[in-house]
């Protein structure tokens, strides 16, 4: 399933969909973690760090979720220095000190750039981990997160996947060092297609009217290099959560 075929979730507004979101995040959440011991989340920067994880960690808490049981990853990073507001892990590390009961080591952030590695070395080193960390799907191979949740950007591109870039042809990496994004910083550390397509589910957040027509090319099935969000899929399910200005319905 791609998000051609996505499961639409659609809000009024953007604080419609964070909440649309964070209630079916913790049903997930639940549901999964009565068969599993842990729960691999993958979540972005942008507004998914700003509003929806917030949302999520209020609507987990009211319901008592068990935050030591999951685990916490990130879509893509900017390689910079640690603490350095161009980080996505500062936005979402305050998120998640409302979450009682995550510890710092259930966070698997890429390293930053003053962390004594190389831009290449940060992607290498993340994939290890996420080979060590993540369970292998039905194939025995591929590592299966069990939720990503993507934003996107009024270029179409998603994680640090931009249109055009090398990085959205890898197939047998999971983690890829960005050189040259269009937008600043210039390098990052990302996901691939082949980490992201594997997950159990994949949402697509997108909200604003500045979102309007890169998801319509996306939703028309566009080749990966024109629209990477559109090509995102999953194992089980994708879902798009919009609100009304995005959609455009
Ligand atoms: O790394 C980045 O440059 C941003 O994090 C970026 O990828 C962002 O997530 C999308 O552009 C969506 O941003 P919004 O959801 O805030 O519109």
């Amino acid at each position: 399933m791609t998000l051609a075929d996505a499961r639409v979730r659609k809000g009024a507004d953007a604080n419609d969909v964070d909440l649309l979101l964070a209630a079916d995040a913790v049903s997930l959440f639940m549901n999964r973690l009565r068969h599993s011991a842990q729960f691999h989340f993958v979540v972005s920067g942008g507004s998914v760090a700003q509003r929806a994880l917030p949302e999520i960690v209020k609507a987990g808490n009211t319901v008592g979720l068990d935050w030591g049981r999951l685990h916490i990853w990130f879509a893509d990073e900017r390689f910079a220095p640690r603490g350095h507001e161009d980080r996505n892990a500062s936005l979402i590390m305050m998120a998640l000190r409302q979450a009682p009961g995550f510890f710092a080591s259930q966070l698997h952030i890429p390293a930053a750039s003053d962390a004594g590695v190389s831009l290449d070395e940060a992607a290498a080193s993340y994939q290890r981990e996420v080979q060590r960390y993540v369970p292998n799907g039905a194939d025995r191979m591929t590592p299966m997160f069990d939720l990503v949740l993507l934003g996107m950007g009024p270029d179409g591109h998603t994680a640090s996947l931009f249109p055009g870039h090398e990085a959205v042809d890898l197939s047998d990496v999971l983690v890829a060092p960005v050189r040259n994004s269009p937008k600043p910083p210039a390098e990052r550390v990302t996901l691939t297609y082949p980490a992201i397509n594997s997950a159990a589910h994949v949402w697509v957040y997108a909200t604003g009217e500045g979102k309007r027509e890169a998801l319509e090319l996306a939703r028309s099935g566009a080749a990966a290099s024109e629209s990477p969000v559109g090509a995102v899929a999953a194992r089980d399910e994708v879902v798009l959560y919009a609100d009304a200005a995005a959609i455009g319905e």
